[in-house]
Order: C-alpha cells, then sequence, then structure tokens
C-alpha cells in the first residue's frame, strides 16, 4: 500500500463481513473459537476508537451441520433451514458472551429480502439499525435462513453484507475472506494471478476476472458475490476492502491502511439509490 493514502481512522460507521470458511476450522468443522475472540476484540477496538460497528457474520448453516453431525453440506432447503435455527442460536451465544467479556453489547438482525423489497420493513430495518448505533450496541447481522425459501433470499453474504452497508450509511466495507484480496484470476487454478491492490472503478474486464464459486465446503459466494458486492459499497458512497481474514487482526491494519488486500474507491460519479437497485436487480 502507497504511504497513508487511504486513512481508515476517520471512518465513521464500518460494517465487516466475515465468511464461514473463516470462522469454522477446515478439519473438524468446529468453530475456531481462537479466532472469534481476535474478531471480537478486534471489533471492540473499531468501537472504542469512536467508529459504529456492524458485523455480517455468516456461519449458521456450517454451526448448526457441525452440532448436529451431518457430515455432508446440506442441499434441500429444509436441512439448511434446521441447521441454521440450531447453528445461529449458537453463534450469537458464543458472541454474546465473547463482546460481553469487554463489556459491549451486541445485537441480532436477521433479514430476508423482503426487509430490502419491502418500503415499510426497510425503513423500520433502517430505524433499528441507527438506534442500536445510537446506543452504542454492535449489530450481528445474517440472513435469516431459517425461513427463507430460494426466493426470499439473498444467497450469499457478500451481497447482504454491501446491502446493509448502503441502507446503514457505511464509510467502509471490509471483507474477510480466505484469500487476500481480488486477483487477476482465482490464484487456486491460475498461479500467475497477480493481486490488484486499488480499484477506482468496477468496469466489465474486472468483472470478467471474478470466478463465481466458492473455493470451501461451508460459504457459498466466491470472488463474483464481492464484486456485487463493491459496486453495491462503492456506488453508496463507502470504501470496500478485501483482505484475508486467516489473521482477523487485521482488522487494525487495514484501519491504519498497513496491510495487503484490496481497496475497491468510493464512486460517486453515479447516482445510486439502494431501493431502486434491490427492485431491478433482487426486488
Ligand atoms: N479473481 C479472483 N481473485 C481471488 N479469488 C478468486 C478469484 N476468482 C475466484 N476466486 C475464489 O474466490 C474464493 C473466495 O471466496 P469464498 O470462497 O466465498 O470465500 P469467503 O467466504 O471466505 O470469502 C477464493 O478462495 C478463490 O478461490
Ligand atoms: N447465511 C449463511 C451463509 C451465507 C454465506 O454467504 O456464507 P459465506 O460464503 O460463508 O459468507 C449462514 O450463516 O450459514
Amino acid at each position: 500500500m502507497s504511504e497513508k493514502e487511504f486513512d481508515f481512522t476517520k471512518k465513521k460507521r464500518v460494517v465487516v463481513k466475515i465468511g464461514s470458511s473463516s470462522l469454522n476450522r477446515g478439519e473438524t468443522g468446529n468453530l475456531n473459537f481462537t479466532k472469534l475472540e481476535h474478531l471480537v476484540r478486534e471489533l471492540c477496538d473499531m468501537r472504542n476508537r469512536g467508529m459504529d460497528v456492524c458485523l455480517v457474520s455468516s456461519g449458521a448453516i456450517a454451526v448448526g451441520r457441525q452440532t448436529i453431525g451431518l457430515n455432508e453440506r446440506p442441499k434441500d432447503i429444509s436441512t439448511k433451514q434446521a441447521c441454521a435455527a440450531v447453528g445461529q442460536a449458537r453463534l450469537m451465544m458464543t458472541y454474546q458472551r465473547m463482546f460481553a467479556e469487554y463489556n459491549q453489547i451486541a445485537g441480532q438482525i436477521l433479514m430476508t429480502k423482503n426487509t430490502m423489497v419491502n418500503p415499510v420493513s426497510r425503513e423500520n430495518a433502517q430505524n433499528t439499525f441507527e438506534e442500536l448505533f445510537r446506543l452504542g450496541v454492535i449489530p450481528i447481522v445474517n440472513e435469516n435462513d431459517t425461513v427463507s425459501t430460494y426466493e426470499m433470499q439473498f444467497g450469499d453474504n457478500d451481497t447482504l453484507s454491501a446491502i446493509v452497508s448502503s441502507l446503514v450509511g457505511a464509510d467502509l466495507l471490509i471483507l474477510l475472506s480466505d484469500i487476500d484480496g481480488l486477483f487477476t484470476d482465482d490464484p487456486h487454478k491460475n498461479p500467475d494471478a497477480k493481486l490488484i491492490k486499488v480499484v477506482d472503478k468496477i468496469d466489465t474486464k474486472l468483472l470478467g476476472m471474478a470466478k463465481g464459486s466458492t473455493g470451501s465446503d461451508v460459504g457459498t459466494g466466491g470472488m463474483a458475490t464481492k464484486l456485487t458486492a463493491a459496486k453495491i459499497a462503492t456506488l453508496s458512497g463507502a470504501d470496500m476492502v478485501i483482505a484475508n481474514g486467516v489473521d482477523v487482526c487485521i482488522l487494525h491494519h487495514i484501519i491504519d491502511d498497513d496491510f495487503t488486500g484490496t481497496i475497491f474507491k468510493a464512486d460517486k460519479s453515479e447516482s445510486f439509490h439502494i431501493a431502486d437497485f434491490i427492485m431491478e436487480t433482487i426486488g
């Protein structure tokens, strides 16, 4: 990164997204408690810097699947819903306990597409976020997998985190992934792929670099959904970062602009309304 080109210390409202593969131990599927502790500590420190902080956490289905003892990734919707019912509760219990240790309060917000498509629900959600921030609470967001059917799903938390970022008027969105950032091609398939450090504008050439499917056994996104997220977040006026969540302590290095990753610069060149976007694309 060039010398302090991006001063993220001045950011007021930050959304952080962490994926299932970053929260679970790949070898057993168990929650990685050390990592979760570090994540919570980092978020509390950001809060103590005076920032409003929101966490979008995946992991409900993966944690539920491990708790119930299913060896295979669930395919049918009812098994996913059952896993999410168990896993989301367990995940939140763990977060609540860890945040409490640092004297911070966390709250749960579960969303479906309907939350955004319906103007009344959207405004309600926005008001709830505002009130939580005013009270100093850290909202922890996930898709409401327990009740969503395919037509109600965002389907991936990359897009959801960008929608949340836009809804709450965040000025920074950080996606913690299992990879250092956006490369010119999928580095798991192309060893010559190069990391792209800064993106000024998301164009079709860039969109073509991201390959869709996730490399992990528990996630749903892949790089394509991260670029959709980047489009939503940057057009909504936020900078967005993709960085490797293998060590979540990268969060304070990101704030201090001392990290390896990809920065997508906020793009105020086009007018963007999240409600219109939702209606046109996912409504
Ligand atoms: N151009 C690209 N640059 C970086 N990663 C890519 C690219 N295209 C596809 N990928 C894949 O996207 C994966 C990251 O997305 P994902 O599996 O959803 O992880 P997470 O949920 O941890 O963010 C990478 O491990 C990589 O295999
Ligand atoms: N909402 C789902 C995860 C969806 C998702 O996007 O997962 P991931 O690709 O791990 O960020 C869950 O909590 O299991």
